[in-house]
């Protein structure tokens, strides 16, 4: 045979076998591999004393993402920063904080109720293909879950319902929390950010405790409402003057439970039906709030309003009732009721599961109607009332870091008669130049504290005076 003949039958061998080997990859492997799979897995089964549960990341056409899956994710993230020793890392919330989880093909332990389980992560599939409509990755990733047989029900039921259950209170407490708004029946909301926590409030200790301790009873009670048949829900009702610190109450609360805030802006509801609606999608874990209910309630215009008129008089209202019965049939565009929005805390309320608290303010709580501040649909009333000498201390610590000063025992004595909200305090203290000098701030307060002392006994004379003469003006007509 000659070189070339022997390079000619070389080449057509070769060719044979690069056809024959495709020919085998394109239809025996898959049935091979199938077969394979399918019985070493019946022989493993028969001696392998271990049960495996797999959770694929995507279920269904591979368009949405299990729930399932996120939830183990976020369950194991504290274990597996501590086992694994591949992770994966992520941006959180804010873009700020990182958020680790496995790398495929880790394994981490876990134990539940003495019992030893094992979570590996891991991929496989590569045969979707991204287009536009189906963007996502090829693999299909998953975690599968290992334990021995004869824990079968103990792992089935109560071990994966306090893992889902664990994992999605994980992922609530890292989610970016919002501040929805309502224009006319639709929310809007924005990151919710409010430095307010109970800490910095300024209130008298034992007050506060209670609200707290309130707080945290109210947020793990799950079990007990279902107990009672009550919907899981709770009113609370702040009132006091103006700058006494209700709204930065709500954002504390807001803070410390680590729910959403819904301000609902009952002005811009036209009606009960549009109340219903936004009300029926908040979500579970929120506060809606309704700001000064007793100038939304009879919808006799906003706040600002009311003020502007005040000024303009430069009295109170003698007659809040009859005006607030003019301007209702002067503004016919909002026609939320009070029979709706008691309908709506008691009736449709239940329906909708899931922890809410509902929080109204006012300015002035002898307005209210009664049914609605009735214990039941308002479990909690609190009085935010003019800043007290302890209350003084919360914001002297958080704004000069001021445990005691030698001017102290002097303000706790002008406290015991001034009358002044925790807002003029706050602004007394706020130091005036980068340095910040507290005496200067203090003795500001001292002067703002004896000034209102004064005032005070001004308007005490006046009115004294008023009475007087009134008295005198009915002994007359008397007399007549
Ligand atoms: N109890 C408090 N503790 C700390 N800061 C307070 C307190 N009360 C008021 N402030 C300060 O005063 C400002 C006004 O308070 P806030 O808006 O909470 O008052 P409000 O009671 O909601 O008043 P309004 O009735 O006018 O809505 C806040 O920005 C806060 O800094
Ligand atoms: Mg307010």
């Amino acid at each position: 045979m000659t070189p070339q003949n022997m390079f000619a039958n070389l080449g057509s061998i070769l060719a044979s076998l690069v056809f024959i080997r495709a020919m085998f990859q394109q239809y025996f492997p898959h049935q091979l591999q199938n077969f394979l799979e399918k019985y070493s897995q019946r022989l493993m089964a028969f001696f392998y004393p271990y049960i495996q549960i797999r959770f694929n990341e995507f279920t269904g056409e591979r368009l949405t993402r299990s729930e399932a899956y996120s939830a183990i994710e976020n369950y194991l993230s504290s274990t597996t920063s501590m086992q694994a020793k591949r992770l994966k890392a992520e941006t959180g919330k804010n873009n700020q904080s990182l958020v680790l989880s496995m790398d495929d093909h880790e394994e981490v332990g876990d134990e539940f109720k003495g019992v030893r389980l094992w979570w590996a992560s891991g991929k496989h599939g590569v045969r979707a293909q991204t287009t536009l409509f189906n963007p996502l990755p090829d693999e299909k990733r998953h975690y599968r879950l290992t334990f021995h047989k004869k824990y079968r029900d103990l792992i089935i039921g109560p071990y994966l319902n306090h893992v889902l259950k664990e994992g999605k209170a994980i992922k609530v407490r890292n989610r970016q929390r919002k501040l929805y708004t309502n224009y006319g029946c639709y929310w809007s909301h924005v990151v919710f950010e409010h430095p307010a926590t109970f800490q910095t409030l300024a209130m008298e200790p034992e007050k506060k405790q209670e609200i707290i301790d309130d707080l945290n009873t109210f947020s793990k009670a799950e079990e007990f409402y279902a107990r009672i048949g009550r919907a899981w829900k709770r009113g609370y009702l702040l009132y006091g003057p103006p700058g006494t610190g209700k709204s930065t109450m709500i954002a504390a609360m807001a803070n410390h439970l680590g729910y959403d805030i819904y301000d609902l802006e009952l002005t811009a509801v036209r009606d009960n039906t549009e109340l219903r609606r936004l009300l029926i999608e908040t979500s579970s874990k929120s506060i809606i709030v309704i700001e000064d209910i007793d100038c939304s309630l009879d919808l006799t215009g906003q706040r600002r309003k009311k003020k502007k008129e005040k000024k303009e008089s430069g009295e109170e209202e003698k007659e809040p009732k009859k005006k607030d019965e003019k301007e209702e049939n002067e503004n016919k565009s909002s026609q939320v009721t009070l029979s709706g929005l008691l309908n709506f805390i008691d009736g449709l309320w239940s329906a909708c599961g899931g922890e809410r608290l509902i929080v109204f303010t006012t300015n002035y709580v002898e307005k209210l109607d009664p049914a609605l501040i009735r214990k039941g649909r308002m479990d909690k009333h609190i009085e935010l009332s003019f800043c007290k000498f302890e209350a003084f201390k919360v914001l002297a610590k958080n704004y000069h870091k001021l445990e005691y000063h030698h001017l102290f025992p002097k303000i706790s004595e002008l406290f015991e008669e001034a009358d002044m909200t925790p807002a003029d305090v706050a602004e007394h203290l706020m130091p005036k130049s980068i340095s910040g000098e507290a005496t200067l701030c203090l003795e500001s307060l001292i002067q703002g504290l004896e000034k209102a002392i004064e005032e005070a006994k001004l308007k005490a004379v006046v009115e004294a005076k008023k009475i007087e003469e009134s008295a005198k003006n009915e002994a007359k007509e008397e007399d007549k």
